[in-house]
């Protein structure tokens, strides 16, 4: 039995929850259920907080987690990434008023509030840079400033809104990028079967939520130009059609690119373009 850490709330649980169903495993239908067992797929999941993830995964006490990077770097635990998910993604910056400071060496000195000392003791010591004192807050840390109980914040920042309503502006540059990402204990076997049957079946996700089917008929002398537009994974795949001098060209193209495939295709000679949804793959 396989068993995951799926973080039990904030902004990683629903997207997780959401592919892991997509993934074909059973989900918890209460939020109150700890831990689940899906035994067709000889998988246990447990819900825990996301802060907690890294430190059960580095421990080894469970196999995967599900959690974010940011997380991971400041849990400091002997865990490792081994896929990025591409959700729940933020930048972890400086921010202060206006004025307070202009890049990190401006911060000697200084106390900075932020739920996240380990990243943020770890940026200061590449930097060489001595804060006055880290104050470890669990939230809403943006208000540490307006209480006086630090000069500069370290914080999660994804659309900036929180800054902006506060008055407050980024100091020096992006300290990391984060997103949802799958951990394993540092060192685990990466020839396991079932965390590798794991790993294939979110990637599979992954994939089927970034590329489309497309199909066309075209001419058979402009297939060559057409299939350089619609490489494929592999190579796409051409059947004749019963009109002679025509053929069917099926391949798979990035979603977000499939309007201007399009464009191209039509300059070509293709016609009858047609797009379809992946609903599960394997590549
Ligand atoms: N507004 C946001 N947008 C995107 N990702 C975020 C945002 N806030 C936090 N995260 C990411 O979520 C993870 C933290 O999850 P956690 O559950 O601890 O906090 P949260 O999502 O802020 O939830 P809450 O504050 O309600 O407890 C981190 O990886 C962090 O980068
Ligand atoms: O750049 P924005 O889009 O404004 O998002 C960033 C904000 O979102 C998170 O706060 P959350 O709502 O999770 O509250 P918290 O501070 O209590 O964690 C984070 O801590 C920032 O405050
Ligand atoms: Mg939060």
């Amino acid at each position: 039995m396989l068993r995951i850490a799926v973080p039990n709330k904030g902004s990683l649980s629903g997207p997780a929850a959401a592919m892991l169903h997509e993934a074909g495993y059973r989900q918890r239908t209460d939020a109150k259920e700890l831990v689940i067992l899906d035994d067709a797929n000889e998988v246990q999941f447990f819900f825990l907080r996301p802060r907690d993830i890294a430190v059960y995964v580095g421990s080894g006490k469970l196999d995967i987690g599900i959690t974010g990077r940011d997380l991971l770097l400041d849990s400091a635990a002997a865990a490792e990434e081994v896929l990025q998910l591409g959700f729940a993604r933020s930048t972890f910056h400086f921010a202060g008023t206006p004025g307070t400071a202009g890049a990190v060496q401006d911060l000697d000195g200084v106390t900075i509030a932020t739920s996240y000392p380990g990243v943020v003791e770890k940026h200061l010591a590449e930097h060489g840079v001595h804060a006055g004192g880290i104050v470890r807050l669990h939230g809403a840390v943006e208000t540490a400033l307006e209480l006086g109980v630090a000069q500069v914040i370290a914080d999660v920042v994804e659309t900036g809104t929180t800054l902006a309503n506060l008055g407050l502006q980024i100091i020096g540059e992006p300290i990391m990028e984060s997103e949802g990402i799958v951990i394993r204990p540092a060192g685990a076997d990466t020839t396991d079967e079932r965390a590798q049957r794991f790993l294939r079946r979110l990637q599979s996700v992954l994939v089927a939520r970034s590329y489309v089917l497309m199909d066309y008929d075209i001419r058979m002398e402009g297939v060559e130009a057409a299939v350089a537009l619609t490489p494929g994974l592999e190579s796409p795949t051409v059947s004749p059609l019963h009109k002679k001098g025509w053929a069917a060209v099926r391949a798979m193209v990035p979603a977000d690119q499939a309007q201007s495939i399009m464009d191209e295709l039509v300059t070509v000679g293709a016609r009858a373009i047609l797009v379809t949804r992946i609903h599960a793959c394997r590549i």
